[in-house]
């Protein structure tokens, strides 16, 4: 069995590329870092290696890799012969595989098992957001056809990768937590042997919990941290008032969870209490300016801030620790994050309310609008 994975990054090793080695896949990786590929070309085997409680070494191996700037042809054909499809490249950069995976399906023959497209990323429905940009080259009657060949399944991804030491080579520090659950209604009970993922019948829920906990409380450690000065996520979570900060933003995640999609009370708090822990193991070499990176993808409309903070305003409450954690992410001042740098600009240069349209993705007429506008005006001033 072959999967062919888009993005050999931390992810893309240390957790997707991980899971489908120990299903028996072989891993054909694909990435626009010549030097990376070099490597993993040149490699029999790589280590993932935890870090925590229970933490034991991983050997990764049967896994071939493509330079997709130099052999779009060669993925292009891997993709027509392999059974999956992977990405972890990063919500904005799927447009760029797109091209790939419909020339992939239309290169498959007819009597081909159908192949499961599976996007591995942060963001609400990721695999939707690929299907759209492959779907946009298949308008043709042969594409149509084409696309007929393809599963697309959403999936929630979590497993937190840091940024690893420079000299690591190919091998990939991660925590021993994780967590891939995968959409299994659009494959008809023909789901994928991946003994490390979780099918399941309503993905809605496991993406929102993961998304408006695991990673709005990550990213709230961030930019409370990085105000603080701290560099270390947890040396930032070790701090009192980031603490109090990110225990009040997820308790209004909370609500909204719990009202939207019925979850437990006790059982979302337990949840909470079991993350909390995981950001603040030390034995990770996580950071602030990586937990924090691409702050403009962070504070878009359907993302970990501005998402559930609209939800709540929607049915009538104003969340407060959201907002000051959306005000405290404005001072996210990283010159070697080019949205860091470009938040910075924008704040000079646009209005509160221009501001708020812009980045947020909010009109005048969402009861979220106007508080956030006050509370980010008053910071300007
Ligand atoms: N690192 C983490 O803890 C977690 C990350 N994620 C998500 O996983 C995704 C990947 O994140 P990381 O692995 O941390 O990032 P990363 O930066 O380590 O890896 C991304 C890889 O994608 C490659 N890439 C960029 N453009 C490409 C293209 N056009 N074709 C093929 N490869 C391309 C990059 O060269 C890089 O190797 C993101 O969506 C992130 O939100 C999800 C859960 C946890
Ligand atoms: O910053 P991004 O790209 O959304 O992804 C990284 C996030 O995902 C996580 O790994 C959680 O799954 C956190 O480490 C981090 O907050």
């Amino acid at each position: 069995m072959k999967a062919v994975h888009f993005g050999a990054g931390n992810i893309g090793r240390g957790f997707v590329g991980l899971l489908l080695h120990e299903a028996d896949y072989e891993v054909v990786y694909s990435d626009v870092n010549a030097e990376l590929i070099a490597a993993l070309d040149a490699a029999d085997t790589f280590t993932v290696h935890e870090v925590g409680e229970g933490a034991r070494d991983h050997e990764v191996s049967n896994f071939r890799a493509f330079d997709s700037t130099q052999k779009m042809k060669e993925i292009v054909a891997e993709i027509a012969s392999a059974e999956l499809v992977t990405t972890a490249v990063g919500p904005n950069i799927l447009r760029f595989v797109a091209p790939a995976i419909a020339d992939g399906l239309r290169a498959r023959g007819d009597d081909a098992p159908p192949l499961a497209v599976m996007a591995c990323e942060n963001a609400i429905n990721a695999t939707d957001i690929l299907r759209a940009e492959v779907e946009k080259l298949m308008t043709d009657a042969e594409g149509q056809a084409a696309l007929n060949r393809a599963v697309f399944a959403n999936t929630a991804v979590d497993r937190i990768v840091p940024a690893q030491a420079a000299g690591a080579g190919l091998d990939v520090t991660v925590e021993t937590y994780y967590e891939w659950a995968i959409d299994r209604t659009p494959f008809g009970g023909t789901e994928p042997v991946i003994p490390g993922a979780t099918f399941v019948d309503d993905l809605a829920p496991y993406i929102e919990r993961k998304l408006f906990t695991v990673n709005t409380g990550h990213a709230t450690i961030a930019y409370y941290g990085f105000s603080a000065g701290a560099h270390a996520i947890s040396d930032a979570l070790g701090r009192p008032e980031v603490e109090l900060a990110v225990r009040a933003v997820l308790d209004e995640t909370k609500q909204l969870l719990v009202d939207k999609h019925g979850l437990d009370a006790a059982a979302q708090q337990a949840y909470i209490e079991k993350i909390l822990v995981r950001f603040a193991n030390p034995h990770l070499p996580d950071t602030v300016d990586r937990v924090g990176r691409q702050p403009l993808r962070k504070l878009s409309r359907h993302e970990r801030f501005i998402g559930p903070a609209a939800e709540l305003a929607e049915r009538g409450t104003t969340p407060v620790a959201l907002i000051d954690a959306v005000v405290t992410a404005l001072r996210f001042d990283v010159p070697d994050d080019e949205q860091s740098v470009e938040l910075q600009q924008k704040l000079g240069a646009l209005s509160a309310d221009d501001f708020v349209r812009e980045v947020c993705g909010l009109s005048p007429e969402h009861p979220l609008f106007a508080p956030l506008t006050a509370a980010i005006a008053n910071t300007a001033g």
